[in-house]
């Protein structure tokens, strides 16, 4: 969409965005897929989904003068995930994996700040959050995530989609 390839400009440094309104831009690109994802959901199909609004806050709240209940509100009342799975993997570990410190926000310390601002999200026990070791082997993780992706698919597939942080 228009506002990812916005995003995206802002991600590779090819674009200055004020802090308030990139975290605006991150939520109103989340709501625009809101029709196609109840459409799917309700036929019944399972999404995965990459990062979602837990970064948004995360890597808003990292910042300097943004509190975690400002960052939230507005992607309150987003369809609300099933299962969250946290990929933990220290700050060390993930800056030696590939192509790390070319993007915005790629530098330790940051991430550092952003992993307290998980943690600060994960103590929320109305949703299923799961810490998953992502320091294994791609195939061990791939086979731990798909069992606990399964069992969550059973588990909730005659519930009704709730709305997040509502
Ligand atoms: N379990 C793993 N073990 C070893 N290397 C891995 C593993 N998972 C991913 N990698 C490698 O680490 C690098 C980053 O992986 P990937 O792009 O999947 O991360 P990501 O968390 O999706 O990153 P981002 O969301 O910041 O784009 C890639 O080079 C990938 O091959
Ligand atoms: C969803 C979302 C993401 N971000 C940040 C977090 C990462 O640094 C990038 C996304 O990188 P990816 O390689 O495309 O996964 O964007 C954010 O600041 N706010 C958000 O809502």
């Amino acid at each position: 969409t228009e506002i990812g390839r916005l995003i995206s400009s802002y991600l590779v440094k090819e674009k200055n965005l004020e802090d308030h309104a990139v975290h605006l831009l991150f939520s109103a690109n989340r709501w625009e897929h809101v029709p196609s994802m109840r459409e799917k959901l309700h036929q019944g199909i399972t999404l995965v989904v990459d990062r979602y609004a837990f970064s948004g806050v995360a890597f808003t709240s990292a910042k300097e003068n943004f509190g975690l209940d400002w960052c939230k509100q507005p992607d309150i009342g987003l369809p609300k995930p099933d299962l969250i799975l946290f990929l933990q993997l220290s700050p060390e570990e993930a800056a030696e994996r590939g192509n790390f410190g070319n993007e915005r926000y790629e530098n330790s310390s940051f991430q550092e700040k952003v992993l307290q601002s998980f943690y600060h999200l994960m103590k929320d026990k109305t949703l299923n959050w799961k810490t998953m070791d992502a320091s294994k082997s791609i195939e061990d993780l791939h086979r731990e995530i798909k069992t606990v992706a399964e069992e969550t698919m059973q588990e909730v597939q005659n519930k009704p989609l709730g709305e997040l942080w509502k």
